[in-house]
């Protein structure tokens, strides 16, 4: 099986910027992976997400995600990419506020026939995989009509959560996804996500600022350590 993330040689730069903003020669998660990724405010794990998500490109260097060279791809096919292998959950969540609880959930797989094609080969559908998810979360099924504008911050956090995993990506990327949750709710919340994530062996990149979480990982890669831009390596 592919690596679930392989970054060599990358550089990135801001537009507009007077220095490069992330230079990492090397950095990759294995298939099933679970890695937490932490590093000061500004050192740039949000911008190294977006380029593992294929939103950004490098100015030099590769970012394949399962194999792939996202460079390699024209945007439309990368976007496709993006949809089909990984799932975001993302630091304040994006979710739709016109969008049902159920249909907020539903919407990787009307990006991605093969999220859908994959349920269908695990015997589910994806409304089935939604309501499977929304319990395994906690997410009372009388919720999942309601607009998920009506949502408190805990249960659209859950929400996001089922938003990335349906339809089995193969890796999920999470943005400091627990900060705005209590110690308790912040436990429950991660042991969820990590267990999900084994279920599907899906690879996670957890991003956060809270070091007592980090233990329950495979790994901790710590990005000041790994992002080299600073040393003024010439572009
Ligand atoms: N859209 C943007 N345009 C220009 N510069 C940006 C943009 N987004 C981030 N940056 C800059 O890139 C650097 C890294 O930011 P980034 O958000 O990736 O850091 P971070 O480690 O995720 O921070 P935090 O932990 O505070 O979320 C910062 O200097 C920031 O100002």
């Amino acid at each position: 099986m592919s690596e679930a993330v392989m970054v060599q040689g990358l550089r990135f730069r801001w537009p507009g910027a007077a220095a490069d903003c992330l230079a990492v020669a090397d950095f990759r998660l294995a298939a099933g992976e679970r890695v937490f990724l932490r590093g000061p405010s500004g050192s740039g794990k949000s911008t190294l997400l977006s380029l593992i998500g294929g939103v950004l490109l490098p100015d030099t260097g590769t970012v394949a995600v399962h194999g792939q060279d996202l460079a390699a791809l024209p945007a439309g096919r990368r976007d496709r990419y993006r949809a089909d292998h990984v799932g975001f959950v993302f630091q304040l969540f994006n979710l739709l506020p016109y969008l049902s609880v159920l249909d907020n959930i539903l919407l990787p797989c009307r990006f991605s026939p093969l999220r859908t094609r994959r349920l269908a080969e695990a015997g589910t559908t994806p409304v089935a995989e939604a309501l499977r998810l929304a319990a395994r979360l906690d997410l009372d099924e009388a919720l999942l009509g309601r607009s998920a504008a009506a949502l408190s911050v805990g249960q659209q956090q859950r929400v996001a959560a089922a938003r990335a995993l349906i339809g089995r990506p193969a890796l999920v990327v999470a943005d400091e996804p627990t900060s705005a949750l209590d110690a308790d709710r912040q436990q429950a919340f991660l042991d969820l996500l990590l267990g999900e994530c084994a279920a599907a062996s899906a690879a996670l990149l957890f991003v956060s600022h809270d070091g007592r979480l980090a233990g329950h990982f495979d790994r901790v890669a710590d990005l000041a350590a790994l992002n080299r831009a600073d040393a003024g390596a010439p572009r």
